[in-house]
């Protein structure tokens, strides 16, 4: 198990068994504006999906490290501020490895957004996120992140990548372990 996952202190022991791989999700946000940017994934994982800045952890940095380093390499923003506004998991039929994804919001960072290989940035309002072109889970908890409310949230997916077969999703106190 890798000593920086927290999946000791939320899930039952029979997942904690599993092996987790490590991943980051950053939400720029606009305050003065109330929109969000999000990217259109152009390749691998979650191809021609509109999603948040992020990637798996790399073994020498810190998760927060590896939330910064993603959102620069993919959106063009250094982000100088990020908090932790929620803690998903993800089982895919077929696959044995849980996806252990720390997302966050930043409101303060330097550069413009730029297109990437991996990403095209696009910015939406807050309240009208284009969720038919996104992750399944992501309508689901969104809700919270609008009410500044910290979550947690376990999805199992088939494998087509689509459906959620089961789902537990709750508001937290802190996500800080
Ligand atoms: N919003 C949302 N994001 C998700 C879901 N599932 C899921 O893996 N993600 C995010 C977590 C990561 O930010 C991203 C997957 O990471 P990735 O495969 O792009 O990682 P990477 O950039 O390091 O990969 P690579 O192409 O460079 O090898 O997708 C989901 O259901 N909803």
């Amino acid at each position: 198990m890798d000593s920086r996952s927290v999946a000791k202190h939320v899930e039952d022991p029979e997942y904690v068994a599993r092996p987790h791989k490590l991943y980051t999700l950053v939400f720029p946000v606009d305050t003065a504006t109330s929109k969000v940017l999000l990217g259109m994934k152009k390749r691998g994982f979650g191809k021609d999906k509109l999603n948040g800045f992020g990637g798996k952890v790399e073994p020498h940095e810190t998760i927060e490290q590896g939330a910064v380093r993603e959102l620069q390499e993919e959106s063009g923003l250094t982000a100088t501020h990020i908090k932790k506004i929620g803690l998903l998991f993800f089982y895919f039929e077929n696959d044995p490895v849980t996806m252990e994804v720390h997302v966050y919001q930043s409101d303060r960072y330097d550069g413009r957004p730029m297109e990437t290989d991996e990403m095209r940035p696009e910015w939406f309002g807050v309240h009208e996120m284009p969720f038919e072109r996104m992750w399944a889970d992501d309508s689901l908890w969104w809700p919270y992140a609008l009410e500044n409310k910290r979550f947690v949230g376990r999805f199992w997916f088939k494998a087509d990548q689509v459906t959620i077969t089961r789902q537990e999703l709750r508001e937290v106190d802190s996500l800080e372990f």
